[in-house]
């Protein structure tokens, strides 16, 4: 019945004779992948435990430290681990937090493969799966000076508990009234280079002659708050994210016409004439992207300010035909601190005692992984978590019932 149980590696330096030496001091497993043998460990130095990755090419004979990207696991007692559609590993980690348990070692996905292939190395990327969907962030994009700031702005006063504003990083000097954190990251260009480098931007555009990137980590500090995600950034930049993992909603800002932009940015005063005229030549070839490249869901012309606005809450939902409560944030996912996992199709089970005694013990859940979405460089979001009632004949379900 079950298959792909999780694997406890007792003995590796048996199965691979080749003379590795396995650095791990902790708890290690092990998950075959096609030909590559991916060996997941706990290294507990002092009090701090962390996890690395290590590859036992089979076809080569030959070990491989990959590039691991995103944000890992920190400070468990142990992990169970199982391979999800030959693609991810989902790690369960033990001891951890509610909202810290669960897992996801991409080894082959889309977004690994393209960074395979920019690097030219062996990579693997971690996301943090999380329960339930949230609201999908919203891309704002459209020329300098048509109006993105002061709509986002009115939307973050009006609705403050449902909209969180992705902080970008920029190279970009801060103007007299932006605060660093608030408004931007303001950083220096070498450090932000080497950030990218290290994988922790969803993307990045050199735009007007400075850098601007939207951290992995500015997105998901908005979706754990439990808030929707706002995120103001050029065509580029939304042209990345339509291409990447985040399934975002997409607006374009169009002025009523260049003249008017160019207006807009004189009586805004932040600019120079010179850094002016610059921002109208690339709004030309932003506006033209905008309205035909395909990238956006919805356009919307910012004329008359009320009314764009109102034309925004409507396509957002808030126009008084929906609820404007917040979503409650995502609930974490309370495993026993010691359990054994084992997979049957798309459903995970969670037992926190002996393993295959035949019924599932008291305080098993399963996870359901038919529905993930999203996945790394930010979470993996759709796990549906269910009780295991310990008594077949009792009256719920089939034995199980969804936690909500
Ligand atoms: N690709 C990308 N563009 C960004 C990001 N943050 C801001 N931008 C864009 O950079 C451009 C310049 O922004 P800014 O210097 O604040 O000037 P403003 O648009 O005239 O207020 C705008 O088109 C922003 O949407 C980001 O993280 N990524
Ligand atoms: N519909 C509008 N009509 C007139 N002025 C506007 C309108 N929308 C925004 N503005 C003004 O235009 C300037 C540029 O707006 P801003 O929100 O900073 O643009 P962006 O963030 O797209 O660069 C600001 O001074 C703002 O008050």
């Amino acid at each position: 019945m079950g298959e792909a149980p999780v694997i406890y590696v007792e003995n590796l330096k048996d199965r691979f004779s080749d003379g590795f030496n396995l650095r791990f001091k902790g708890f290690e497993t092990s998950i075959d992948v096609g030909d590559k043998t991916f060996v997941i460990g706990s290294n507990n130095n002092d009090s701090i435990s962390s996890i690395e990755v290590q590859i036992y090419d089979k076809s080569k004979g030959k070990w491989v430290i990959p590039t691991v990207l995103g944000t890992e696991p920190k400070r468990y007692e142990g992990h169970s681990a199982i391979l999800l559609n030959e693609d991810r590993i989902m790690v369960i980690t033990w001891g951890s937090t509610p909202d810290d348990c669960i897992w996801f070692l991409e080894v082959d996905t889309e977004y690994v493969k393209q960074q395979k292939k920019a690097s030219g190395t062996e990579v693997v990327a971690w996301s943090k799966g999380v329960r339930g969907d949230a609201e999908k962030p919203v891309v704002i994009s459209g020329p300098s000076g048509v109006g993105k700031g002061t709509l986002i702005n009115m939307l973050m006063k009006e609705f403050p508990t449902m909209f969180g504003f992705s902080v970008s990083h920029t190279t970009r000097a801060p103007r007299s009234m932006e605060k660093n954190g608030v408004h931007y990251h303001f950083t220096e260009r070498s450090i932000m280079e080497k950030d990218i480098k290290d994988g922790k931007f969803l993307e990045f555009a050199s735009v007007h002659g400075n850098l601007y990137g939207t951290s992995t980590e500015a997105v998901e500090a908005v979706a754990d708050s439990g808030k929707r995600c706002i995120l103001d950034i050029d065509v580029q930049g939304a042209k990345s994210v339509r291409a990447s993992s985040l399934d975002a909603v997409f607006i374009f800002i169009s002025p009523p016409s260049v003249a008017k932009l160019e207006e807009r940015l004189h009586l805004r005063g932040t600019e120079t004439q010179e850094q002016i005229q610059k921002r109208l030549r690339n709004a030309k070839a932003e506006i033209e992207q905008g309205k035909s490249s395909g990238i956006f869901d919805h356009i919307l012309c910012n004329d008359h300010l009320e009314k764009c606005y109102d034309d925004l809450k409507k396509l957002l939902g808030l126009d008084g035909t929906t609820s404007t409560n917040p979503k409650p944030s995502s609930k974490g996912i309370n495993l026993p601190s010691k359990h054994a996992a084992s997979k049957i199709n798309n459903k995970i089970l969670i037992e926190s005692e002996t393993p295959g005694s035949g019924n599932p013990s008291k305080n098993s859940i399963v996870l359901d992984v038919s529905l993930l979405k999203g996945g790394a460089p930010s979470r993996t979001r759709g796990l549906n978590v269910y009780a295991v009632d310990p008594n077949p004949f009792s009256d719920s379900l089939n034995g199980i019932h969804k936690l909500s």
